[in-house]
C-alpha cells in the first residue's frame, strides 16, 4: 500500500530537488519521464476501458497531458479535460504536444479510468466548491481512479483535506510526499506507487521499512540478550501486556515489579516491592538494559513516587501511557536531567499533553517534540511517525485498524523494551517494534483482544530473520 523504506519530501524540499536536476537535464525530458510512468501505470489497470484525464494549470496538468499523448499513440481511446489554461512554460509545452481537444472541466463527464492531474504539490488553497463537487464525482463514477503525485486537493505536507477525492490509486513522483503517509491522505491517496523519474532524491524522513532482526548467537545467554523491567501498578493487566510482549519479542530476561505483580507467563519473574521508595533496591541491579514505566501505572500519588524512583536511575528508559501524563509539560526538563536514553510512546492525547497542540505537520511536531526532550518519540497512530533528536524519521502508515482496541500501546512499549534490551540503535528499536506491532496485528486478522497480540509476535519475528 506504500513502499516500504521510501523517502519522503516536503514541496519545498521536492522543488529544491528538482531546481537542483534541472541543470543538468532539461526539464521537459523529467516530465517526459513522470507522464511516461503515469501513461504506464495507467494501461497496466485500464486493461483496455475508456479514460478521462483531468489536467491543471501546473506542472501536474504538464504531467496529464503527455500521459494523455503516450496512451493515446497507445490506442487507448483518451478525453483531455482542462482547468484554466497552463500556467508553466512546460505545461504550456506538454499541452501544445497534445494534439487531441481539450474540454474544459466543468463539461467532463465521468469514464471508467480517471487520471487525476489538477493540481500536485503545487496546491496552495482549498479547491472551490464547483470542482471539488466535479472532481469528487468523476472520482466516484470511474472505476479506477489514478492521481498524478497526489489526489488534487490534499496538501503535500500535512495530509489535510483541502477537497481531495479518494483515488484506487496514487503515483508519487520521485519521491513520497508527507500528504501520502499522514491525515487524511491515508484514505485519499489508495494504494500508493512510486516513481522514479531520475531526479536524486535524499532524505533523513523515510516508510518504514521491514527491519531485520539478528537471531541469537550461539554463546549468547538470558543476560546477554537483554533484560526487560517493567514496572506494575493501578492496572496490573497493562503492565502484564507490556511484560509478555517485552518476552515474546527477544529480550531474554523480563521482570515485573510491583506491589502484587502477577503475570500468566512462568517466565516472566515477578518482584514485590511493598512501597515506592523499595523500588530503588529492586532496580538497582546493573543487569537491567531498560525499564518500562506508564502502561497501567495510575496518576496518583504512589504512582508519582515510583515514577521518581524510576526517573533517579541510570537505566534506559521506555516511557508510555501514565507516565506520560505525570510529566505533562515536564517532560523535557526531567529526561534532559537524566545520561541514559528515553523512548517516549504517546498517543495524540499523550502528545499534545506533552508537547502542546500547535507546530505544523504530524512529521514537525514529532522532530520538534524529539528535539526537545532529546528522546525517541513514537507518536502513535493510524499514521505513527517515529523521530529521533538528530533528525531522522521513519512513518508507518495503513497498520490493520484494529489495532485500535484497549490494551495495544502498553505491548507496543513491551516491544520497544525487547528491542532496546537486545541492543538495537535507538531509531532502529522504535522502528523494528511499530513494524512487529503492525505485523502480529496483520497475523491476528480481525477483531482480536489485545491479548491475543502476544502469541502472534514471535511468528512477526521470523519474518525479519
Ligand atoms: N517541476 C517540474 O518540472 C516537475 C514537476 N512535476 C509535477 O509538477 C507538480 C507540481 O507542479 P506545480 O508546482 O506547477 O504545481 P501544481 O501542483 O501543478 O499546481 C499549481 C497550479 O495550481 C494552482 N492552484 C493551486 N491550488 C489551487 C486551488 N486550490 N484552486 C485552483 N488553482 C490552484 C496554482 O495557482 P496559484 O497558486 O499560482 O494561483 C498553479 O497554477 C508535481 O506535483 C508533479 O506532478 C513532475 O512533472 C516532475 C517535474
Ligand atoms: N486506526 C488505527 N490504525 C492503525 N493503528 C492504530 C489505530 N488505532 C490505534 N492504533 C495503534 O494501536 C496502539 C494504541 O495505543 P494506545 O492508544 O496507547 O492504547 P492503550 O493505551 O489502550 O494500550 C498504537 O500503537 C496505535 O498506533
Ligand atoms: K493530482
Amino acid at each position: 500500500m506504500i513502499p516500504p523504506g521510501a523517502p519522503i519530501l516536503t514541496a519545498e524540499a521536492m522543488r529544491a530537488a528538482e531546481d537542483a536536476h534541472f541543470r543538468g537535464v532539461p526539464q521537459l525530458d523529467v516530465m517526459e519521464r513522470a507522464g511516461a510512468a503515469i501513461a504506464r501505470e495507467a494501461a497496466r489497470f485500464a486493461t483496455g476501458r475508456d479514460m478521462l484525464v483531468l489536467a491543471g494549470p501546473g506542472n501536474n496538468g504538464g504531467d496529464a497531458f503527455v500521459a494523455a499523448r503516450l496512451l493515446k499513440a497507445a490506442g487507448h481511446d483518451v478525453t483531455v479535460a482542462a482547468m484554466g489554461e497552463p500556467q508553466t512554460p512546460a505545461a504550456r509545452t506538454m499541452f501544445e504536444r497534445w494534439e487531441g481537444a481539450t474540454s474544459s472541466l466543468y463539461e467532463a463527464r465521468p469514464r471508467p479510468i480517471l487520471i487525476d492531474g489538477l493540481f500536485g504539490t503545487g496546491m496552495s488553497r482549498a479547491l472551490d466548491r464547483g470542482p471539488r463537487a466535479l472532481l469528487a464525482d468523476l472520482a466516484k463514477g470511474a472505476e479506477f481512479s489514478l492521481a498524478i503525485d497526489l489526489p488534487s486537493g490534499l496538501e503535500t505536507d500535512s495530509g489535510a483535506d483541502y477537497g481531495a477525492p479518494r483515488v484506487s490509486a496514487t503515483i508519487a513522483l520521485a519521491a513520497l510526499k508527507p500528504a501520502h503517509l499522514l491525515g487524511a491522505g491515508l484514505e485519499k491517496c489508495g494504494h500508493v506507487l512510486l516513481a522514479d523519474i531520475g531526479i536524486p532524491v535524499e532524505s533523513a524522513w523515510h516508510s518504514l521499512a521491514r527491519p531485520r532482526i539478528e537471531a541469537p548467537g550461539a554463546f549468547d545467554h538470558k543476560y546477554s540478550r537483554g533484560m526487560v523491567a517493567v514496572i506494575e501498578n493501578a492496572m496490573p493487566g497493562a503492565a502484564r501486556l507490556a511484560a509478555g510482549a517485552a518476552a515474546s519479542a527477544g529480550a531474554g530476561y523480563v521482570m515485573l515489579i510491583g506491589t502484587d505483580p502477577a503475570s500468566r507467563v512462568d517466565a516472566i519473574v515477578r518482584k514485590s516491592v511493598a512501597a515506592a521508595e523499595d523500588l530503588a533496591d529492586a532496580l538497582a541491579d546493573p543487569r537491567i538494559g531498560v525499564v518500562v514505566v506508564g502502561p497501567g501505572l495510575g496518576r496518583d500519588r504512589r504512582a508519582e513516587g515510583l515514577l521518581k524512583a524510576v526517573l533517579a536511575t541510570s537505566h534506559p528508559l521506555v516511557l508510555d501511557g501514565d507516565a506520560l501524563s505525570l510529566l505533562g509539560r515536564n517532560a523535557a526538563r526531567w529526561l534532559q536531567a537524566r545520561t541514559a536514553p528515553s523512548w517516549l510512546t504517546p498517543h495524540g492525547g499523550e502528545f499534545d499533553r506533552l508537547f502542546g497542540e500547535a507546530g505544523g505537520s504530524k512529521i514537525d511536531r514529532t522532530l520538534a517534540a524529539a528535539a526537545e526532550a532529546q528522546a525517541t518519540i513514537v507518536h502513535k497512530g493510524a499514521d505513527t511517525v517515529i523521530a529521533d533528536p538528530r533528525g531522522a524519521v521513519r512513518v508507518a502508515a495503513h497498520a490493520s485498524p484494529w489495532l485500535s482496541t484497549a490494551g495495544t500501546g502498553d505491548l507496543l512499549a513491551g516491544l520497544l523494551a525487547a528491542r532496546v534490551a537486545c541492543g538495537d540503535d535507538a531509531l532502529v528499536a522504535a522502528e523494528t517494534a511499530v513494524w512487529l506491532h503492525a505485523a502480529a496485528a496483520r497475523r491476528a486478522g480481525p477483531a482480536f483482544v489485545a491479548d491475543a497480540l502476544i502469541g502472534q509476535i514471535p511468528q512477526a519475528v521470523s519474518e525479519c530473520l
